[in-house]
């Protein structure tokens, strides 16, 4: 059975995305960022500070590959950097995935960030300024690697509703 992939920047809605679809398609939602955190009993921001970013990312690494490889149909939510290391990437184009890109412009990336960003280690300490500078020379950054999914959707101006039956189509 095909594992469903969401990916792309933080922000762009893969959570909310996979959890509207996982009621609709009734396949299981798991989220990569909460399977880490329970995996090691510690929150992203507490991996990043006691640990660092080398081991998270290869902790999302290991904890990736478990997902896919277990036996249950899953959709699977990606943290915002998982295609852009350990090459993870080559990873969203095999016969066993369907992974599509939730693609979201800098301003919906900004708007939807600047609640709740104490919880995203990478932009946390941030002002407005500083944090669209950011995203936008990150999102440049990662774009090439997000763009190996097999499918991209735009988010901008999209209500949840309207993004899942995108996906919806594109599983059918
Ligand atoms: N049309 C929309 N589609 C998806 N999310 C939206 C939409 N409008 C607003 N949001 C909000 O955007 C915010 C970011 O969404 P979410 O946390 O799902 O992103 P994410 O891609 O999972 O981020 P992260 O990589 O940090 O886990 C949430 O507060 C969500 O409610
Ligand atoms: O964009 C990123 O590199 C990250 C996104 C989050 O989902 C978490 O996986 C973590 O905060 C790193
Ligand atoms: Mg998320």
């Amino acid at each position: 059975m095909k594992k469903i992939i969401l990916l792309g920047y933080m922000g762009c809605g893969k959570s909310t995305i996979a959890n509207k679809l996982s009621k609709i398609i009734e396949i299981p939602f798991v989220d990569l960022d909460k399977k880490i955190e329970e995996k090691v009993n510690l929150s992203i921001n507490a991996i990043f500070e006691k640990h660092g970013e080398i081991y998270f990312r290869k902790l999302e690494h290991e904890v990736f590959v478990e997902l896919l490889n277990s036996p249950e149909q899953l959709i699977i939510g990606l943290g915002g950097g998982t295609p852009c290391y350990a090459n993870n990437h080559e990873l969203l184009k095999g016969d066993n995935v369907v992974s599509v890109y939730l693609k979201a412009s800098i301003d919906t990336l900004f708007n939807r960030l600047s609640y709740g960003k104490s919880k995203r280690p990478l932009i946390a300490n941030k002002s407005d300024a500083e944090m669209k500078e950011f995203i936008a020379k990150h999102l440049f950054d990662r774009s090439f690697y997000y763009n190996q999914a097999q499918y991209k959707v735009i988010v901008d101006d999209k209500t949840i509703d309207q993004t899942v039956v995108d996906i919806v189509a594109i599983l059918a």
